[in-house]
């Protein structure tokens, strides 16, 4: 017997990711689109509101805010569903442990990136901050992106700032510098260090640098296109059928394991 599609609703439908989500699941014969939202009010272009969009699903895909997805996680865990694939970025302490509370109700995949290519990059970053000595080797990561984008350092930056710091066995929060200006003094050693770019129409791109006396070893990954972040949030929505309540990533989705 032939599964039936899983219907999809996708939050923030009109934003860049919500209109290419748009494309993606639309010509994905194993997706329905069930159903568009956007901000409360807004009407047209086939939207409808969020809580009819989520009696119409069975998973949610937002890519909106931080703010907008904190809602959507607890709306749809006080009803018990949707399961939800969580692409926003930009997260505070606060924010991140509310999704988790919300995914002690409903199964929620949340990643700041959903390119496979990314996700295999998160592994190698991790062998490399393992194996190589933290009082030799500076650890410094460099994010581009679009003139519209507005956290930083990016999701996806900080995720393989996570990686290189679990490679060390160490806390990101306690070595992470996150911006440099003026008399700052040497860099201490064992400091994982972020730097941003924004301009134009830069998709995304990360370099991980590992610098130490007379050499540089560079881990980088570019995005040429957003579709692969939809094929991603596709992939993740598909691995949600059936899956118990929890917080899971693009590493599980993939099977790559823990860092
Ligand atoms: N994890 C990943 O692989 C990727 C993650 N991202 C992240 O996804 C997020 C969105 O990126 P992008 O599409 O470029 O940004 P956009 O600003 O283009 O889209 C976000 C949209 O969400 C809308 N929105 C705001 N509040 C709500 C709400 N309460 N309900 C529904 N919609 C709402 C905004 O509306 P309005 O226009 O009216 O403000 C906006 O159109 C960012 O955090 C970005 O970092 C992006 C690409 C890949
Ligand atoms: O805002 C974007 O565009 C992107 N955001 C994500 C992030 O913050 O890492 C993923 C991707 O790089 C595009």
């Amino acid at each position: 017997m032939p599964q039936p599609p899983i219907r999809i609703a996708i939050a923030g439908a009109l934003g860049r990711m919500g209109r290419q989500m748009t494309d993606a699941v639309r010509v994905d014969p194993r997706l329905a689109l069930a159903a568009r939202f956007h901000r409360p009010g807004a009407v047209g272009d086939g939207l409808v509101s969020r809580e009819e969009a989520l009696a119409m699903a069975d998973v949610v895909i937002d890519f909106t805010t931080p703010a907008a997805s904190v809602d959507l996680a607890r709306i749809c865990a006080e009803r018990g569903g949707p399961a939800l694939v969580i692409g926003s970025t930009g997260f505070d302490a606060t924010e991140l442990a509310a999704i988790a509370d919300a995914a002690k109700t409903i199964a929620i995949v949340r990643s700041g990136s959903f390119s496979l290519g990314l996700n295999m990059l998160v592994g190698l970053v991790e062998q490399a901050a393992r194996a190589l000595d933290p009082d030799d080797w500076d650890v410094e990561i460099v994010e581009a992106h679009h003139r519209h984008k507005v956290d930083a350092p990016s999701g996806t930056a900080l995720m393989l700032g996570h990686a290189a710091a679990g490679g060390r066995g160490i806390d990101l929060e306690t070595v992470a510098r996150r911006a440099r200006d003026g008399a700052i003094g040497a860099r201490p050693p064992g400091e994982i260090g972020f730097a941003v770019v924004r301009g134009g129409s830069i998709v995304g791109e990360h370099s991980v640098s590992f610098c130490a006396e007379g050499e540089l070893v560079t881990l980088s990954h570019a995005a040429g296109d957003r579709v692969m972040f939809a094929r991603g949030a596709i992939a993740a929505a598909l691995w949600l059928e059936g899956r118990p309540p929890g917080e899971y990533d693009m590493r599980d989705v993939l099977g790559f394991g823990a860092p």
